[in-house]
């Protein structure tokens, strides 16, 4: 049933709290200021007592009740108030009550804990105001008007979500950017479970990593339970931290204030499931305030921006990554992990652009492991193949970055060698035959290459410089193996 409230001398109040110990708290402290004071340990109780008696002011204690499971009680309690004085005393690691109960009515909301003069001073507070009427647009949600501002630099600064970390970092400045806001940070959830700062802006030097000491693997720091930003991300809660002090970690409270931080506010930004939120958005103010439910609700839409943001994020690396994987996968060999023959076929062609462009010499290096077929028919299929690979592993070692190995065919190999001359691949070609003739292959006897090294001619076409590098590698072979040839132009 609606309630009028009036100003008398002597009002009438209702506390709620679960707790009896809390009840007689509230009765011994503030009992005094009422005519007649009820307690109920319930939504339930509490509602019948607001139907059967006036009651000018309902105090909601939030403490003890559990958001889940209360949720729907308070909230009928505070729509039978019809607008008439509640006051809801908060929890700070748990304000996420606020919105919820605000879009059943006008509350008024205190952060707990609560020194107990400040609790007599509110609840005087509110008594003296009596019931204010609630016009459609208050002047200071007029305002607040201004958020649609925030929204749209909010909405601006996410754009497509491209980069992770220059998204974050406009998303701070655009939350900057909010009467009363000093510093905003954002924390990302990482793929390996763990919390890390992943942006933060701000005046007046005040830097979280410092703060928290640390930037990453934050759900592991000693402040998650004091912090509002990890509180926000390890609980899923909205953290309300309006007097540094009621963190409970006194350096974390004067390293605040020193900074000139008077509030800050934890926002989970939710994930797509009912599980742990992506991460949280951290905004430091100035000074203590109060938000109105229109506010909150614009901070918890800012939380869902932030969420797509990170989840366009997400995407896109994800999808960079699959692209780096689908390139990888189409220009690499399989066995050796070294350019496949269509890939090299490609290199070559553009490297030879270069070398004309420049005027600079171009070898190739032709090579093919001596007599593999007897590895494999003496050793087995397997043992081949960790011979290919082995001989991959020694030349790619040797070349130098700018050079290309490539896997030609089955057994053959070749090096695309830039800014190097007929002499030069020479030195080269030896240097990897004398290396692979070196090297142990466990199980296998010595393992040897035949090498045929060509210099690009003025005007040759890729295809000549490699028949000509082939040619160079079959007189190699016929030379008797395990020896380098050069080609003729
Ligand atoms: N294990 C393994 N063997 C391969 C692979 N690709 C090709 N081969 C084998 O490589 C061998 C190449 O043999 P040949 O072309 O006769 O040449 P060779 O025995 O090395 O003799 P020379 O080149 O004349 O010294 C063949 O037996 C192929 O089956 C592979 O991916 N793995």
């Amino acid at each position: 049933m609606p309630q009028q409230a009036h100003q008398r001398d002597a009002p009438t109040g209702l506390f709620v709290n679960p707790a009896a110990g809390r009840r007689a708290e509230f009765e011994a402290l503030c009992g005094a200021q009422f005519g007649r004071l009820r307690l109920a340990d319930g939504a339930d109780a509490a509602l019948e007592v607001l139907a059967t008696e006036q009651t000018d002011l309902l105090v909601i204690d939030l403490d003890r009740f559990d958001p889940g499971l209360d949720h729907d009680g308070l909230a009928a309690l505070v729509a039978a108030r019809g607008g008439a004085p509640t006051l809801v005393l908060c929890p700070f690691e748990n304000a996420r009550w606020l919105a919820a109960l605000m879009a059943c009515g006008p509350v008024e909301y205190a952060i707990a804990p609560l020194p107990d003069e400040v609790l007599q001073e509110t609840v005087a507070a509110r008594l003296r105001a009596g019931c204010t009427p609630v016009p459609e647009l208050t002047p200071r949600e007029r305002e607040q008007q201004g958020l649609q501002d925030l929204r749209r630099q909010v909405r601006e600064a996410i754009g497509d979500g491209e980069e992770l970390g220059a998204m974050s970092e406009r998303l701070c400045r655009a939350l900057c950017g909010w009467p009363g806001v000093a510093h905003a940070a954002l924390f990302h959830l990482q793929p390996g479970g763990d919390l890390r700062l992943q942006a933060q802006y701000g005046e007046r030097g005040l830097n979280l990593a410092r703060l928290l000491g640390r930037g990453d693997r934050l759900l592991q720091s000693p402040l998650r339970h004091a912090f509002p930003g990890l509180l926000a991300a390890s609980a899923n809660t909205v953290a309300l931290l309006d007097a540094p002090e009621k963190s409970g970690e006194p350096l974390l409270a004067e390293a605040l204030r020193e900074h000139g931080i008077g509030m800050v506010l934890g926002l989970p930004i939710p994930s797509d499931g009912p599980g742990t939120p992506r991460g949280s958005l951290c905004l430091s103010f100035r000074a203590a305030r109060t938000f109105s439910r229109i506010e909150l609700d614009a901070l918890a839409e800012v939380a869902d921006l932030a969420a797509g943001g990170l989840r366009l994020a997400d995407l896109n690396r994800e999808s960079e990554e699959m692209l780096a994987q689908v390139t990888r996968l189409a220009t690499s060999d399989a066995l050796t992990s070294v350019a496949n023959r269509r890939h090299g076929e490609a290199l070559l062609e553009t490297e030879i652009k270069r070398a004309r462009r420049y005027r600079l010499p171009l070898a190739l290096i032709a090579f093919d492991i001596d007599r593999f077929k007897t590895v494999n028919d003496r050793y087995g299929h397997p043992v081949g193949d960790m011979v290919l690979r082995t001989v991959a592993e020694v030349a790619q070692k040797l070349v130098r970055a700018s050079d290309v190995l490539v896997r030609s065919g089955g057994e053959e190999f070749q090096v695309i060698a830039s800014h190097t001359s007929a002499i030069d691949g020479l030195k080269m070609a030896e240097k990897l035959r004398a290396a692979i003739e070196q090297t142990e292959m466990p199980g296998v006897d010595q393992v040897t290459i035949s090498l045929g090294v060509a210099q690009l001619g003025d005007q040759e076409s890729a295809d000549s410089l490699t028949v000509r590098a082939n040619a160079a590698l079959a007189r190699a072979k016929r030379a008797g193996r395990n020896c380098v040839e050069l080609a003729m132009l």
